[in-house]
């Protein structure tokens, strides 16, 4: 018992000199300044891996997964997602990155950057005897005033094609899309000014509206915006039409075959004619739910569910077009571009549940066929469908164009903006250098080194411009001191200049969301000064728990 004791990974020795076993067999505990300094490296290290792939001239990262299928690409958020990484700390900052891409769609890289460079700094801080609690105080202070600064700097935009047009260009800045982005900007912006709503006075763009659908092509210029629907289907049945205008689309919920009874059920038959009665009925049924739908003038169905052969063949006779097994999303999308209601029960549907669309038609797109549901006259859904050379560049133009459609809806919820390539990094990290100087002591340290943190943006934009990092950034201070707020890094041009001229803005909600994304993951991984990481389970254990934790389960507390 006493050699199993010291075994233990955690063994506490009370006066009586009894040991008291705390943790678990194999459990390791890493603590204060060690347990800091190996969470800062590992954050430090995610964020030394994205930036260089930050800006419109940032790396590419090639990513291989464990089946060998490879990625290219420089969107933060894919690269993240592609990395399969071990350590805590650098999985809390992976969580925060993808929190920032769900809530506003684009600054991950950029949150990642400024939380990794906020520990690094955080850490000097540390070695030089600061506590964390004054750090982290001061860190928050900061970026409470850089959110007010952020509001005074911004500029609000007109939700016009043009100027929408111009910030979300910006957005299209991976190097597949370079030459095509003005093309590929006006189809987001279209797009989205289609989709976009009002809802309690104020427009209100929802993305699952616009579906993004690919398909292999000569070039991404064939890529194109429909207004309405394409399904990757085809027309379900040969006989059937492959083109009907002015169609009146019954859009189902409801399979049209006879669905099989989920218990096994035995009919006993004594003759041929009772198969044929019954196979009869099967197909009367069928034939009903096709006449109905005929008389409530559908001339296109589409469903979620199968269509039976025999049905086929009555829709078939009557010059319906039929396509089945559309996904539950596409019927959602479908249903709000054409005006139906989804019907859920063939006998019950009535004409006006039926959609409307001036053309609906099958057509070969690349090799394969797909159906267009189109010619709306104001469609409340639409598909940007998607063409290129190869899958890569399918999926990383498909990662551009929801960057941007991201910026359209971050328009329309605070249609306001803020000039890019490192202008705004600096202009608050300027103002939330004199605010330090109120604060008190060591908390100015903190804010200051903000500031230095967010700094760091430009320097990486400078770096991937080709300037000198420390020579750009002396520049854009001095010109931001002079009342030039709107100055910053030309990456394309490998100058300093005017964001505003070159019409590089972002939009305010991604970069107050990168702030305050930013500064929570640091002040979490600040705060913790002690890892309890439990041992790998045992094989018996792991059998133990699949077998239904039968036996006798080892005590994990125990006293000796
Ligand atoms: N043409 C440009 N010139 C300078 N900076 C640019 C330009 N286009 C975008 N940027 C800057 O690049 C940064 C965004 O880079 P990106 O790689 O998209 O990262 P994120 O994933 O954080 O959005 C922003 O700071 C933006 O202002």
């Amino acid at each position: 018992m006493h050699n199993f004791c010291q075994t233990m990974s955690q063994t506490q020795a009370p006066r009586t000199g009894v040991p008291i076993m705390i943790l678990k067999e194999g459990s390791q505990r890493t603590t204060g300044v060690d347990a800091r300094r190996s969470n800062i490296q590992a954050a430090k290290v995610i964020a030394e891996i994205l930036a260089t792939s930050l800006g419109p001239r940032g790396m590419d990262k090639m990513l291989i997964d464990a089946f060998g299928d490879v990625t290219i690409t420089g969107d933060g958020a894919t690269i993240l997602k592609e990395m399969e990484v071990q350590h805590p700390a650098a999985k809390l900052l992976i969580e925060v990155a993808k929190a920032q891409d769900a809530e506003v769609g684009d600054g991950t890289t950029t949150v990642v950057v400024l939380a990794g460079k906020l520990l690094e700094l955080g850490e000097e801080l540390l070695e030089e005897g600061i506590h964390p609690t004054i750090v982290i105080d001061g860190y928050k202070k900061a970026a409470d005033y850089a959110l007010k600064v952020a509001e005074e700097i911004a500029k609000p935009v007109e939700l016009t094609k043009e100027q929408l047009l111009k910030v979300v260009s910006n957005a299209l800045s991976s190097k597949v899309v370079a030459e095509t982005r003005d093309y590929l900007a006006n189809i987001v912006v279209e797009a989205a000014l289609q989709a976009v709503e009002t809802r309690d006075g104020k427009p209100y763009l929802d993305l699952d509206w616009i579906k993004i659908e690919k398909k292999k092509g000569k070039s991404i210029y064939e890529t194109q915006l429909v207004r309405g629907i394409v399904l990757d289907k085809e027309v379900v049945h040969p006989g059937m039409p492959k083109r009907i205008t002015n169609a009146k689309i019954a859009i189902l919920d409801a399979p049209l075959e006879i669905e099989k009874p989920e218990w096994t059920t035995k009919i006993s038959v004594t003759s041929p004619d009772q198969i044929k009665a019954f196979l009869d009925q099967e197909a009367e049924i069928l034939k009903s739910y096709v006449d109905h739908l005929a008389s409530i003038g559908a001339n296109v169905v589409i469903t979620q569910k199968g269509i039976d052969e025999v049905a086929q063949h009555f829709l078939a006779k009557k010059g319906i077009m039929a396509v089945r097994r559309v996904k539950r999303s596409d019927i959602e999308k479908l249903a709000r571009a054409t005006g139906a209601k989804i019907i859920t029960s063939i006998k019950d549907a009535r004409p006006e549940d039926l959609g409307t669309a001036g053309l609906v038609e099958e057509r070969k797109v690349g090799e394969e066929k797909m159906v267009f549901v189109e010619d709306i006259p104001n469609p409340r859904a639409v598909t940007i469908l998607v063409r290129g050379g190869s899958d890569r560049i399918l999926d990383e133009v498909e990662r551009s164009l929801q960057d941007a459609l991201h910026v359209a809806r971050d328009l329309f919820r605070e249609p306001k903006i803020v000039p890019g390539g490192g202008a705004f990094e600096i202009e608050v990290a300027r103002r939330v250098r004199e605010f330090a100087r109120k604060l008190p002591g060591k908390e100015q340290l903190a804010a200051l080194k903000f500031a230095d943190a967010l700094e760091h943006i430009p320097t990486i934009l400078a770096l991937t411009a080709g300037l000198d990092p420390v020579d750009a950034i002396a520049e854009l201070r001095r010109r931001h001191d002079n009342g030039e707020i709107t100055t910053g890094i030309d990456v394309y041009g490998g100058k300093i200049a005017d964001m505003a001229a070159l019409n590089v803005w972002d939009p305010l909600l991604v970069k107050k969301q990168v702030i305050k994304s930013a500064v929570e993951a640091a002040i979490m991984i600040l705060r913790i000064d002690d890892i309890i990481a439990a041992g790998a389970p045992k094989k018996e254990e792991k059998k133990g728990k699949k077998e239904g934790e039968e036996g006798e389960e080892k005590s994990e507390t125990k006293f000796d």
